[in-house]
């Protein structure tokens, strides 16, 4: 088999999206519509610390183990420019620690409000395969939390050009500029170009 890009791969059932957060999985069934069949997989991987982009290709690597067949994971970060892109992927511990106003705490030493929101997708075709990674940023602002608060930092993440929060805004309107839809506009290129051919359960 030839692993040169372009090849045609076979796989005898859709990737699997692997994700403890409920929340995630519906956006990412909305961004996607038909354009990627998956099946979805509710795990809770371990996340080693350490760079970004390393963090989500150690989870596609531990998810492609687990499903033992072709998987998509992705690892969100909420980076602040003052604290040189902390709290990063460790957002999840800083915001259930001390929630949306312990964040913006974090800040008022800087006067320096500006963030982005960071999606980082991983790719892994099995468990014998090195991940590859999608990214994508959405530039804004912290902000006292405003809006409905079903979602992470949604309330406290004002993007750029816009005077909602992710929170206040509709779905739709998140799901256009936002990070996890720029990562996912780069999953679909891929898609699209690498002669991937997944076949649907036999035993279906
Ligand atoms: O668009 C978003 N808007 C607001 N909040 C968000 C968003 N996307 C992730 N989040 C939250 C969930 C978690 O507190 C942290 C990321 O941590 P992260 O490890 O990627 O997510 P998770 O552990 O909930 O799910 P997973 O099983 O896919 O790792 O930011
Ligand atoms: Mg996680």
């Amino acid at each position: 088999m030839s692993g040169s890009g372009g090849a045609m791969r076979v796989f005898p059932r859709p990737v699997t999206f692997v994700t403890g957060n409920a929340k995630k999985l519906e956006e990412v069934r909305a961004i996607l519509g038909q354009s990627i069949p998956f099946q979805s997989l509710k795990l809770d991987l371990p996340e080693l610390q350490g760079e970004p982009e390393e963090i989500s290709k150690e989870k596609a690597r531990l998810a492609a183990v687990q499903v033992n067949g072709p998987v998509l994971v992705e690892d969100t970060c909420l980076c602040f420019n003052a604290l040189n892109g902390l709290p990063g992927p460790y957002i999840k511990w800083f915001l259930q620690k001390t929630g949306h106003e312990g964040l913006n705490n974090l800040l008022k030493a800087y006067e320096d409000k500006s963030a982005y929101a960071m999606c980082i997708f991983s790719l892994a075709l099995g468990p014998e395969d090195e991940p590859i990674t999608f990214v994508g940023k959405t530039p804004g602002k912290i902000v006292p939390a405003r809006g409905p608060t079903d979602f992470g930092w949604d309330p406290i993440f004002e993007p750029e050009g816009y005077e909602q929060t992710y929170a206040e805004m509709p779905k739709e309107e998140k799901n256009k500029i936002s990070h996890r839809s720029r990562a996912l506009s780069l999953v679909k290129a891929h898609f699209a170009s690498a002669g991937y051919i997944f076949q649907t359960d036999g035993s279906a």
